[in-house]
């Protein structure tokens, strides 16, 4: 791989000056995972100037830094970010909301630095570095000149763990918020998924690491699409049923499944299996009581739930599977078909573990989950609109894959309910407003309702 000229400083030189700036700005962002723990450092694993910060005209800095935060689990590193930083001596009016703040000292001081991803001709600058492969310092870039040239570049303002651009309603680039050492899944499953055949997942064309760890990925991006979680908010307000796509997205699951099944390892579940995962659950359930009390009183109900899936005598296998499917990851486009999106797995999970080979059940709760939570979204509550899209799901996957999720219930209900504890403190970190939805779901599992 060629290596383009490196413009790469001594990374300690940089940071005193940007930390005041990133002490504020950081913890506010939507995909900073420490949230509500006091951020007491910065350490840099790596600065590249993707631009010069010589003053001549916008420069952009690459950062990963890890960011100190007490109360942090023994033997486990700081968590890593991904910044782009814009910098400029004047920022014009259309980039003040981009703002991240002034540098006070330094050889930098009274620079603007911002957002880079807000400022068109940074992220353009991006892309044209996918466009022509090769090493700028520690990142390798994978692409290809065939990629379209000059794509307008926007912001995706969605609610999300990362950060994503589009480039001319062409291609959408995920730039990964929080980096782990190892491949992210959001590029290894598509790929493979794409080596399969299998038609479901778009295609990564283009993506961006170290060596260590994947940065962001570029992908066709589905113009005409609606998410299905839109979708069944919209069918619910509509009195509409929404059992016809449930059943399509079980069927569309079931596909990607088997494909993951044909492209990479699986293992025979069995007995000592199912154990060991109910009493990984049950440790998840405790570390989550701890972290939001209000689990407590349900705390022996789930118990029994998880005691009761590591009792099951544990047929079929372990797969890699999608890890965190919900109705958001969907995406249904304008001739009906439905795509999976965001392989990533559960970003609060260490990469490790998602990448672990697991039943795919576990996918099939998740999704199962998503529809509990959207009758529940609705005013009144429409638990029966729910029931059905349930059934109707199942059914489709069963029908595509062989497999009825509903023949081993014990399985099922632990992995529902593993999701909804998994989702109580999601809520309860990122949107606490929503947090009776999953608790709605913690009560009837228990069995309290
Ligand atoms: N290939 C795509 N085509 C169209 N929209 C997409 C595509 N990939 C992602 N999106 C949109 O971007 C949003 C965020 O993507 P996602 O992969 O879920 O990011 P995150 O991991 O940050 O949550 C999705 O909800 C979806 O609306
Ligand atoms: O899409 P992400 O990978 O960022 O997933 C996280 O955020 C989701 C919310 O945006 C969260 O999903 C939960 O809320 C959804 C409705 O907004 C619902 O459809 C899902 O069933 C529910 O789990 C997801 O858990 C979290 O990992």
């Amino acid at each position: 791989m060629p290596e383009t000229a490196s413009t790469t400083r001594a990374p300690a030189a940089l940071l005193p000056s940007l930390a005041p700036l990133l002490h504020e700005w950081l913890p506010r962002q939507r995909w900073f995972a420490g949230k509500g723990r006091r951020v007491t450092g910065f350490t840099l694993d790596a600065a590249t100037e993707l631009l010069p910060l010589d003053g001549t005209g916008p420069g952009l800095l690459h950062l990963l830094v890890r960011v100190e935060q007490p109360a942090r689990p023994a033997q486990t590193p700081a968590d890593c970010y991904q910044l782009l930083l814009g910098v400029r001596t004047q920022l014009p009016p259309r980039l003040a909301p981009a703002l991240i703040g002034r540098i006070r000292q330094g050889p930098l001081a009274g620079r603007a630095v911002y957002e880079g991803l807000r400022d068109p001709r940074l992220a353009g600058l991006l892309y044209e570095r996918l466009r022509t492969p090769g090493r700028i310092g520690p990142l390798r870039f994978h692409g290809s000149a065939t990629l379209p040239a000059s794509l307008a570049p926007r912001v995706l303002d969605a609610e999300q763990s990362n950060s994503s651009l589009v480039y001319g309603d062409t291609y959408i680039l995920k730039i990964f918020r929080r980096v782990s050492p190892g491949a992210n899944p959001d590029l290894e499953l598509p790929l493979a998924l794409a080596r399969a055949g299998c038609a479901r997942v778009p295609e990564p064309v283009a993506w961006f690491e170290t060596g260590a760890s994947t940065l962001g990925v570029l992908q066709p991006y589905l113009r005409d699409s609606r998410d299905g979680w839109r979708l069944a908010l919209d069918a619910l307000a509509q009195g509409g049923e929404f059992t016809s796509e449930a059943l399509a997205l079980g069927r569309a699951t079931a596909e990607v499944h088997l494909a993951l099944a044909e492209a990479l390892p699986t293992e025979k579940l069995h007995r000592a299996r199912t154990e060991l995962l109910a009493g990984e659950m049950d440790q998840r359930l405790h570390a989550a009581a701890k972290a939001v009390p209000s689990l407590l009183p349900y705390v022996p109900g789930l118990r029994a739930v998880f005691a009761a899936a590591g009792d099951t005598s544990g047929t079929g296998w372990l797969q890699r599977v999608h890890g965190d499917l919900h109705l958001g990851q969907t995406l249904r486009s304008a001739d009906g078909g439905w795509s999976v999106i965001d392989f990533e797995g559960e970003p609060a999970k260490p990469l490790a573990e998602r990448c672990r080979p697991q039943p795919a059940v576990r996918d099939v709760a998740g999704m199962l989950r998503s529809f509990d939570y959207a009758a529940r979204t609705h005013r009144p509550w429409n638990p029966e609109w729910a029931a059905r899209c349930r059934d109707a799901y199942c059914t489709g996957y069963a029908e595509a894959s062989g497999t009825d999720p509903r023949t081993d219930p014990a399985l099922l209900r632990a992995y529902e309910t593993d999701k909804a504890v998994y989702e109580v403190v999601y809520e309860a970190r990122h949107r606490p407003d929503w947090l009776p939805v999953p608790m709605a779901a913690i009560e009837r599992l228990a069995g309290a309702e």
